[in-house]
């Protein structure tokens, strides 16, 4: 495969309200698009939506790696592949074992010529983990059409080609909360996820009381709190809040801490699941190492540096044990659809993914196939990543 035309294009996503976190309050997303075209004329896309708060590089340094790797690219003498059939034309291997596969047939190789930096495993994160993401996904979507197979399947030959996905609530008082959790199971959603912490605990306990209420025992309930609370507060909010019966909660505490994180996963009334240590490298080894107190990652492929290397740590985390789920950091249509090719690719799809949050942007496309609809999206089948 050669890289005959690259194409970079700026991206900003106005949101309808702006999303509440405890680390941030989000109004807009800004990123940018990559377009490939090999010799044939195929167009591959790939996405950049850094998210500087949760451990991406900045707007500015993103679009810098991404002129320069575009650059590489457009003038790089080496073919990214020496022949436009792949020596072994299968997928990568099911996800078992130390995720070795991924190496073997074709991929890595793919994008050896590219100085894409590394990823999860050896040496992550780099320094520029947005910028990867966008033009690895890129090469996975035009490698996977000139394979003829959908991107879910490159990546693992038993991908599965529907997901679960969870309902992101973003009201803040118990009553519109939960209308907004009613709306959302009467659609067909299983999963629903709030933010809490960054208020004080009383209100958290009326805004989950108020969900449990409205949906009854058989909906699954997430919280998320983007590591606001300090050790004694996540204890107590963890007891509290797990008498409405969550499925999991997500970071209670600072990424910083995964000791504290290990800690409370002994006790605690509910499932723990990691998601912003996993931009820490050494928070990440930490939390590999102690498989029964933290027992779920949130993937992030935009953290993460991409696709690949998402699927590594995902394969790495089941060979201990752990579950796992993706999830976008409010990305574009684009990073999403990449993102759900990834989840249904993982070793287990257990967890409902993060990834419908579309109905959050102002001008989100219409009828693309990543919409859930009741609560799940079916993948397209599709050569490539599936989006126009
Ligand atoms: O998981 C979802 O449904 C939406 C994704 C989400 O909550 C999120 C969005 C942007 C940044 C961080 C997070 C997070 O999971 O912590
Ligand atoms: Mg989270």
């Amino acid at each position: 495969m050669r890289i005959t035309k690259t194409a970079l294009h700026a991206l900003r996503l106005e949101m309808v309200n702006p999303l509440k976190t405890a680390r941030g309050t989000y109004a807009a997303r800004e990123g940018f698009v990559v377009r490939l075209e090999d010799e044939e004329g195929r167009v591959g896309q790939g996405e950049a939506m850094p998210l500087e708060e949760f451990g991406t590089e900045s707007p500015g340094d993103c679009e810098r790696a991404l002129s320069q790797l575009l650059v590489t690219l457009r003038t790089s003498t080496k073919n990214i592949s020496s022949n436009n059939t792949p020596p072994n034309n299968t997928p990568l291997p099911p996800g078992e074992g130390r995720g070795e596969g991924i190496s073997a047939p074709g991929l890595d190789p793919c994008l050896l010529p590219l100085p894409l930096g590394e990823g999860w495993g050896e040496g992550f994160p780099t320094r520029t983990p947005a910028a990867r993401h966008a033009v690895e996904q890129a090469l996975l979507d035009l490698l996977a059409q000139r394979r003829g197979l959908p991107l879910s399947q490159l990546l693992s030959s038993d991908a599965r080609t529907n997901l679960h996905v969870n309902a992101l609530l973003g009201a803040a008082s118990p009553q519109t909360l939960a209308e907004e959790a009613r709306r959302a199971v009467a659609e067909g959603y299983e999963t629903l996820k709030l933010k809490v912490a960054g208020r004080p605990l009383a209100e958290d306990v009326a805004r989950l009381s108020a969900v449990r209420n409205a949906v009854g025992t058989t909906i699954r309930l997430r919280v998320d709190a983007n590591g606001a609370w300090t050790e004694p507060e996540a204890r107590a909010a963890l007891e509290a809040l797990g008498r409405y019966e969550l499925e999991l909660c997500e970071q209670p505490v600072a990424p910083e801490n995964p000791e504290a994180l290990a800690r409370l996963g002994e006790h605690s009334p509910c499932p723990l699941a990691a998601d912003e240590a996993l931009s820490l490298p050494e928070a990440t080894q930490h939390i590999l190492n102690h498989p029964g107190t933290v027992k779920i990652l949130v993937l992030k492929p935009m953290v993460l540096g991409g696709l690949i290397p998402t699927l590594k740590l995902a394969r790495e985390a089941a060979s201990r044990g752990m579950a796992a789920y993706v999830t976008s950091s409010l990305d574009g249509v684009i990073a999403r659809a990449g993102a759900a090719h990834l989840a249904a690719a993982l070793p287990s799809g257990s967890y409902a993914s993060g990834l419908g949050v579309g109905h959050l942007f102002k001008d989100e496309p219409g009828n693309h196939p990543f919409r859930p609809v009741r609560g799940r999206i079916q993948l397209p089948r599709t050569p490539g990543l599936g989006v126009n």
